[in-house]
């Protein structure tokens, strides 16, 4: 199987299968750096990602912004001086799907 950064992206929708509890344990040794956080009974993954300044925050921004228009598949993104943090869930099905972990595990790439 390839890495999942190259892996293609499913259709978002509200009856996808949630990751199961060993996909997720699959997933996360390509995705170390990530947490998976619970809000609102919503588990998503995040992570955040540190800067030399708000420029290159930014910049860094939109790559994120860049690869989610390209999959179709959309983060929550919060960028402050010097740091961004970028949460990916899948909204329409309320939880975590493969394509959140493809995403960052492309989110990564982009960070290099
Ligand atoms: C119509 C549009 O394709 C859908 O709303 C997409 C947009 N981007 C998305 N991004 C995420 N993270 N989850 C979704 O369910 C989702 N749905």
């Amino acid at each position: 199987m390839s890495e999942l950064s190259e892996q293609q992206c499913e259709a978002c929708s509200w009856d996808a299968p949630h990751v199961t509890d060993d996909e997720i344990e699959t997933y996360r040794r390509e995705v170390p750096e990530w947490q998976i956080v619970e809000r609102d009974g919503i588990m998503q993954l995040e992570r955040s990602y540190k800067f030399r300044n708000f420029r290159q925050a930014l910049a860094f921004t939109n790559k994120v912004g860049e690869i989610a228009e390209q999959a179709g598949h959309h983060p929550a993104l919060l960028t402050e001086w010097g740091k961004v943090t970028v949460t990916w869930w899948s909204h329409e099905m309320k939880g975590l799907h493969k394509n959140d972990f493809i995403l960052a595990a492309r989110t990564d790439e982009v960070a290099k």
